[in-house]
């Protein structure tokens, strides 16, 4: 039975909202006409200033990515920023980044000393075992009685503790690292909610993508209210100091969801909870509820403008379906489907069981939905409150998000110390040796988390892809895997001296998709040792599954900060089609479609085609 094809009563309505504003949601999740989803993207491409790029709406496989200029090998193709993003919250103890653009943030000693802080506490990622992550489905998994063979890099056992009095210098700057100063980072910026959950950067915007300078003035001003010019995620494309992230970020979406004293007691305690059952279950309805509170801020935005021009009087509940819909228009254009309708059945799922198992997604984004709509709820803005809304929102992530990857300045600083001659490098190292001691494994983890890029997220497919995301080139150093013992792992050529994560892959294949795991450099020759497996059962709400872990790698798109940046693979012609691949291309044909159902289609490239014709 195909995933669109259920029995009509997994259709059923448990949401109110759903029957109340049946026409409204229809109207936001149509797709929006060809016209303008060409204008919508034409705009988009021209104030990003991607040359070279067209968006053709009405392909084969609908929307595509194609090349309006010729790209050579290796050639930028595009750098997109990021629509809605989210660090996983698991990361956050490990990386101290903006909570807009996703930098690093402070120093180099707050990162370090941060790190360890929460280490000896044992809330860091370190203390946590893999099959504990933050995935879609394998955040509500329950380790029942995993017989760890061996866990991952996290749980290293080699670590040296550096004293506390050793870990409170480095976060409060009193102790200061040798070098540390060619790493400097971006002073961090509290929210201005005063939540303390959220830390920011300043930026210059050069009206091509952002160059971070940092700090600079610092002093809180009154934000009273989200009023920012509506269109501001499309970029200005106008030279000069941008507001700093923090209030970008207060204008678009934060100002509805921060928890600091500025929000009423009730929104606050209902927000924790919604936030607490998100990080519980599957934090992608934390970035859902990024784009709920982005449209909500985006309507009024433009309904006060409109107000402003025609000194209206209108009732303030009234719902402006037009307004609501220009308001959503960013989001209407992104690929969608209900979220538990896409989800790939595990393998491990019975047929006889779909029903229940995407029942049971369906009633967890209901839950969180709830949750959510206590803590923000908008009359105005009702029917972006159905579960319909919701579930589509998460749909569009699970079908188009790409991994957020942002490399650590921390690692390149213990890199700069390794690489430094001789004397000096014994008398950095009298410094960093103990507290790489600490750190053990732990020195490099990167930023990590997911994100939906407007123009990344038209890429179709292939598996004979021309571009790829791209990977940081310009490191001097070629770390083999490290991994231990035994079995080979063949990393196809390409791939050699490429940054790649070590990403152990829980069965079934979907609980990997928000992971949280190292990245390492694969050597030159492209071989590594697999560290051993992981046994175990665990809990995925009501199925006890049997599993087993095994590494496998992932190239990643990942640079100093959260935009995702595309290369040519080889030549592009212009009027070509520029494709990526979603996952590894070189594996066999019936494996390929496996891992593509994931993503909800059967493959249609070239290779594919040729594949059936054989
Ligand atoms: C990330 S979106 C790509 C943009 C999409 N074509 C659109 O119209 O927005 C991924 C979806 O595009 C379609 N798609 C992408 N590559 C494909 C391929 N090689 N074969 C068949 N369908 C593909 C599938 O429907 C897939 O779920």
């Amino acid at each position: 039975m195909l995933r669109n094809q259920l029995p009509t009563h997994t259709m059923e309505s448990i949401c109110p909202l759903d029957v109340q504003f049946a026409p409204q949601i229809a109207a936001l999740l149509q797709s929006p006409p060809c016209h303008q989803t060409q204008e919508y993207f034409d705009n988009l491409i021209a104030t990003r200033q991607c040359h070279g790029l067209k968006i053709k709406v009405d392909g084969k496989l609908g929307k595509g990515v194609f090349a309006d200029a010729e790209f050579k090998t290796g050639e930028l193709v595009l750098k997109d920023q990021i629509l809605v993003g989210l660090q996983h919250s698991t990361n956050k103890m490990d990386c101290f980044v903006c909570g807009s653009c996703f930098h690093f943030i402070g120093s180099i000693e707050l990162q370090i000393g941060r790190k360890l802080y929460f280490q000896e506490l044992g809330v860091s990622s370190s203390n946590q075992c893999h099959s504990d992550s933050s995935d879609g489905e394998g955040k509500s998994c329950v380790i029942e009685d995993a017989s760890l063979e061996e866990c991952s890099a996290s749980g290293s056992k080699s670590r040296i503790p550096l004293a506390p009095e050793v870990i409170q210098s480095l976060m409060d700057g009193q102790l200061v690292l040798p070098y540390s100063e060619n790493f400097s980072l971006p002073s961090p910026y509290p929210c201005p909610g005063g939540c303390g959950e959220e830390y920011y950067c300043s930026i210059w915007w050069s009206g091509k993508g952002t160059d971070f300078r940092g700090g600079g003035g610092g002093a809180a001003r009154d934000r009273g209210g989200a009023a920012s010019e509506a269109g501001w995620w499309l970029g200005s494309g106008v030279a000069g100091w941008c507001k700093h992230c923090a209030d970008i970020d207060w204008d678009a979406c934060h100002s509805l969801l921060c928890i600091g004293k500025k929000s009423k007691p009730s929104c606050r305690e209902a927000l924790s909870k919604f936030v607490e059952h998100a990080n519980n279950t599957n934090d992608i309805f934390i970035l859902a509820a990024k784009v709920i509170a982005m449209i909500s801020l985006r309507y009024k935005n433009l309904k006060k403008a409109r107000f402003t021009e025609v000194a209206c009087t209108a009732s303030s509940v009234d719902i402006d379906l037009s307004l609501l819909l220009e308001a959503w228009k960013p989001v209407s254009m992104g690929y969608k489907k209900r979220w538990w309708n896409c989800i790939a059945l595990p393998e491990d799922v019975d047929k006889g069981d779909e029903i229940e198992f995407r029942l049971q997604f369906k009633n967890l984004a209901f839950e969180s939905l709830q949750l959510l709509k206590e803590a923000i709820f908008d009359e105005e803005c009702a029917p972006l409150f159905s579960l319909e809304i919701y579930g589509h929102i998460i749909g569009m992530f699970e079908l188009n998000n790409l991994d957020l990857v942002v490399a650590s300045p921390v690692e390149d600083y213990f890199l700069y110390v390794h690489d430094l001659p001789g004397p000096l490098k014994k008398e950095a190292a009298a410094v960093t040796q103990p507290i790489l001691d600490a750190l053990d494994d732990d020195y490099s983890i990167c930023c990590q988390g997911t994100a939906f890029f407007p123009l990344q997220s038209c890429m179709n497919h292939s598996c004979c892809p021309n571009a790829k995301a791209y990977k940081r080139d310009n490191c001097k150093h070629n770390h083999s895997l490290w991994l231990k013992n035994g079995d080979k792992m063949k990393i196809p050529e390409r791939h050699h001296g490429l940054w790649i994560e070590r990403l152990f892959t829980l069965l079934p294949s979907r609980l990997h998709r928000y992971a949280v795991y190292p990245v390492y450099r694969v050597s030159d020759t492209g071989t590594g040792t697999i560290r051993g497996t992981i046994r175990g059962t665990i809990r995925v709400f009501a199925y006890r599954i049997r599993f087993f872990m095994y590494p496998v790698y992932f190239v990643k798109s990942w640079d100093k900060d959260g935009q995702a940046t595309i290369i040519a693979l080889r030549p592009i012609q212009q009027g070509e089609e520029v494709t990526i691949s979603y996952i590894d291309e070189e594996l066999p044909y019936d494996e390929r479609q496996r891992l593509l159902a994931d993503y909800g289609f059967i493959c249609k490239c070239s290779k594919c085609i040729q594949v059936k014709v054989d």
